[in-house]
């Protein structure tokens, strides 16, 4: 059992899953922490719904174990297993109230392990205070928002105290700014909780502002876990780099630890990285326009004004792609126009090996 928060520490070893010819799982690792919130991020088909289900027990895996503390989860009976899902679609039960939809986890226990009425009404008002939601106990679901239903769905998960909260694109289906403000409230929540908690989504803003870590996949594989900043601030490979924002692309060399440019006079650090063909990845916001004949020699290509921000596209001499540089929109602000020589200083980038 773990000792930080709720619940029990998540161990997945060597976990595999195939379907025909595609892995699913590819002997996934990892280890949750108790009372860690953990986002699994990847693009459509990397494998994240698989995982969650395996750990719910409601898919049996090829290979390897799930272990929920120190007890072989494989072992367990789903009831046994004691998770709290919650599905994208807000499967409440549409003819139970809100209060019988929370409590139904608790009153289908067997006799023996089933709390008795008035500690079961005690815990739904408990969990509809939870959920912001007092007073709501008697409504059916259809009389609540979509942001509504799925509070309650959480709230009936939690009812049961589960060893693992899992969660599948619980916000996926809501507009916008309601998903915003769920993600915000569900933070605060965990941090009242500390329920050890895994998180399903392919919304990278949504992992980065939610979790303890983050744990990308690809193709059934991690390819980096590791805390929202680090993701952010060093993605382990361009496709994290890709995934996690938006991103400009130049290729270009590595000789002797300094990254250079065909037809550029600038070099860049690129400490670490073997010598031969490699790619700069830059985020558009880490570059700043200097006098030409300083940093990258760029010409401007294009301009795209977005609400607060203009986005300038650059071409380089011997790039297939442009590179793209924001510019805050603001009074004052000097902006290139179309056709102008420009320099670029780069603030932050990252070199990997290799050419796309
Ligand atoms: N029941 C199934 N039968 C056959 N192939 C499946 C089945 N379920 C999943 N797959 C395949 O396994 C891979 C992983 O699917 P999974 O649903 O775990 O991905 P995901 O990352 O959750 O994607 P999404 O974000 O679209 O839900 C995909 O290639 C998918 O096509």
């Amino acid at each position: 059992m773990g000792t930080r928060g709720h619940g029990v520490d998540l161990r997945i070893e060597g976990v595999a899953k195939r379907y025909g010819g595609t892995a699913a799982l590819d002997h996934v690792d990892l280890h949750i922490a108790a009372g860690e919130l953990v986002a699994l991020l990847g693009p459509s088909g990397s494998g994240k719904t698989t995982l969650l289900r395996v750990i719910a027990g409601l898919l049996p895996a090829d290979g390897g174990r799930v272990l929920f503390g120190d007890t072989d989860a494989t072992l367990l009976s789903l009831r046994e297993r004691n998770v709290g899902f919650v599905f994208q679609q807000y499967a409440l039960f549409r003819h139970m109230t809100v209060a019988e939809n929370i409590a139904f986890g608790l009153r289908s226990r067997p006799r023996a392990k089933r709390p008795d009425r008035a500690t079961i009404r005690r815990r739904v008002e408990e969990l509809l205070a939870l959920i912001q939601l007092p007073g709501y106990g008697d409504r059916y679901p259809e009389q609540l928002s979509g942001g509504q239903k799925q509070r309650v769905a959480l709230a009936r998960a939690l009812a049961i105290d589960p060893t693992v909260l899992l969660l599948d694109e619980p916000f996926g289906a809501l507009d916008a700014k309601v998903r915003v403000e769920l993600r915000r409230w569900l933070r605060r929540l965990h941090d009242q909780t500390g329920q050890t908690t895994v998180f399903v989504t392919h919304d990278q803003d949504e992992a980065l502002e939610l979790a303890d870590r983050v744990v990308v996949l690809r193709e059934g594989r991690i390819e980096q876990a590791g805390t929202p900043d680090e993701i952010y601030g060093a993605p382990a490979s361009p496709y994290v780099f890709d995934f996690i924002g938006r991103a400009s692309v130049v290729e270009g060399r590595v000789e002797g630890g300094r990254f250079v440019v065909d037809g550029q006079a600038a070099g860049f650090e690129a400490d670490g990285v073997a010598d031969g063909p490699a790619s700069l990845y830059l985020r558009p916001h880490d570059a700043a326009f200097v006098a030409p004949g300083d940093g990258l020699q760029a010409r401007v290509a294009a301009l795209a004004r977005q609400a607060g921000r203009i986005t300038v596209e650059l071409e380089l001499p011997g790039q297939s792609r442009r590179l793209e540089v924001d510019l805050v929109a603001a009074p004052g602000v000097a902006t290139p126009a179309t056709g102008d020589a420009v320099g670029v200083r780069l603030l932050k980038y990252r070199v990997y090996p290799g050419q796309r």
